[in-house]
């Protein structure tokens, strides 16, 4: 039969509820494009200078009016599968277009240096602090309050791993890795990283692919759930750049939402599992403990973040694969790195593993699964201090599996799911809403941000209330 069968999971509105706010960042002298995240990210144009090579000369331009866009681009959630003749199209589209991947990632810092900047990037993201709107001008001012005070913490965790984070080095590696599997399934394209938080910012990545006059891209973040705080707002950063621009605007794009559901991750991940399982002496006795990144619970209650269902159905399909192997363990899930004082997901990893110590359990394996990559919460977190909570609670022998890398069928996976998702690249379609912020009076934005300032500078200030803070974080 020639019929193309296409399984679309079901989409997510992208656009949310969310606005953006108008962001102001100072002019700067060179402006190689007009690419205005909402959030002006701090390191990005006083390392540009100091490192050169590390960014492409891309600087944010001065004070833009943020509009609030509806997405079409990509319209499947998730994995696309589609039909022998589909694939066949994709391919002779390849003879004639200058294919591009673009690979999303949180990005990490290089030294110990960067933290502190990196952490202000994060935490000025209004998809990881997610204020109200009548409150959003605070925005800059906290994320540089919370930066200051979480910096020393999260130091200490990245001097434990060798002083910076790993994951541009792995993203690299990874990019690369996928180029050659897309050669060798006759694909050709070139491979771009684009981090949320640092270097290489996704700005630096699509100004890249505009310079290449990348004819047809394919989206790809490399966090197998989707989360509002993670691929949804790297979606949004590129969202706000190409329905600004009019060679990005026209650009067929297809965006892979979410591909924890695709069988060669599964598949990988069982490997893993079976792999670490083996290490054990009595491998079956072995409790397998999953450990997802958490969000707050309001993400999942109150924004309609699909990260928990998601997570708990990836969760099913490993344990049923594992199952179907003859691997019968006994497994759980919890969620780690929580941060600030609102509830996140639970059960909480190091409840749990207090909990399991407790209750006679011997041997654990800790599965991270929300990421791809090694990185602090893998090598510090888990490695270190839930290894040492989990002996201290009576659990006597310990394993953790390894983060995907460069396993081959993992990078074989993901070069499949790109070529499937090649037909059904469309340009980006922009309904533009000219948010509250952006049609009022900017004057009154100045002054808003003026007492916010003032506001965040004296509690800054304030002993107590950093006391607080720092207990709370
Ligand atoms: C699926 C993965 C991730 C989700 C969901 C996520 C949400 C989220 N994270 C924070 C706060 C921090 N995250 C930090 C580092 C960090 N986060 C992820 C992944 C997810 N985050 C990764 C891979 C990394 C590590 C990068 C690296 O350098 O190796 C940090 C900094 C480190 C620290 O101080 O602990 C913070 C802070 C929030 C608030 C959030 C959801 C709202
Ligand atoms: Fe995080």
């Amino acid at each position: 039969m020639d019929a193309i069968t296409t399984r679309v999971v079901p989409n997510l509105n992208l656009s949310g509820s969310r606005r953006n706010s108008t962001q102001f960042s100072q002019t700067k002298s060179v402006v190689s494009i007009s690419c205005s995240s909402s959030e002006g990210s701090q390191g990005f144009d006083k390392l540009e200078r100091r490192n050169g090579g590390r960014g492409n000369g891309l600087l944010y331009g001065p004070v833009q009016k943020q509009r609030e866009i509806v997405c079409s681009a990509g319209a499947g959630t998730g994995a696309c599968i589609y039909g022998e003749h589909a694939l066949e199209r994709s391919h002779a589209h390849a003879a004639e277009e200058k294919l591009g991947v673009l690979l999303l990632n949180l990005g990490g810092p290089e030294t110990l240096q960067d933290v502190q900047p990196f952490l202000f990037n994060l935490f000025a993201d209004p998809d990881i602090i997610r204020l109200p709107r009548l409150f959003r001008f605070l925005q800059r001012p906290l994320a540089q309050l919370i930066s200051v005070l979480r910096a020393p913490k999260s130091k200490e965790g990245y001097a434990a791993i060798g002083g910076g984070s790993p994951l541009r080095r792995i993203t690299d590696e990874q990019a690369e890795a996928l180029k050659m599997a897309l050669e060798e399934k006759k694909m050709s394209a070139n491979v771009y990283v684009g981090m949320r938080y640092w270097f290489p910012f996704t700005e630096e990545a699509v100004h890249q692919i505009k310079k290449d006059k990348i004819t047809r891209l394919v989206v790809l973040p490399l966090y197998p759930q989707y989360s509002i705080s993670t691929s949804g707002s790297s979606i949004r950063v590129l969202q706000d750049m190409f329905s600004k621009d009019s060679y990005l605007s026209r650009l067929p794009v297809s965006i892979i939402k979410s591909w924890y559901q695709r069988i060669g991750y599964i598949e990988s991940m069982a490997n893993l599992i079976e792999q670490e399982l083996q290490k054990f002496s009595n491998p079956e006795e072995v409790m397998i403990f999953f450990s997802a990144h958490g969000v707050p619970v309001s993400y999942v209650e109150d924004a309609g973040d699909p990260y928990k269902d998601q997570m708990e159905d990836c969760i099913r399909l490993i344990m049923q694969e594992l199952k179907a192997r003859g691997t019968l363990n006994e497994h759980t899930l919890a969620y780690q790195s929580r941060v600030g004082p609102v509830q996140w997901l639970k059960p909480y990893t190091d409840e749990v593993l207090v909990e399991l110590g407790k209750n006679g359990v011997k041997s654990l394996l800790a599965v991270p699964v929300s990421f791809v990559s090694e990185h602090i919460e893998t090598l510090e977190e888990i490695d270190m201090e839930y290894r040492e909570l989990a002996l201290e609670s009576g659990v006597e022998n310990w394993g953790r599996v390894p983060a995907l890398g460069l396993s081959p069928p993992f990078i074989s996976d993901l070069a499949d799911a790109v070529i499937e998702a090649l037909p059904s690249a469309q340009a980006i379609t922009t309904t533009e809403v000219i948010s509250e912020e952006a049609e009022a009076d900017p004057m009154s934005y100045i002054i808003k941000m003026f007492f916010g300032s003032i506001l965040a500078f004296f509690l800054l200030l304030s002993p107590k209330l950093i006391s607080t803070f720092k207990k709370l974080l």
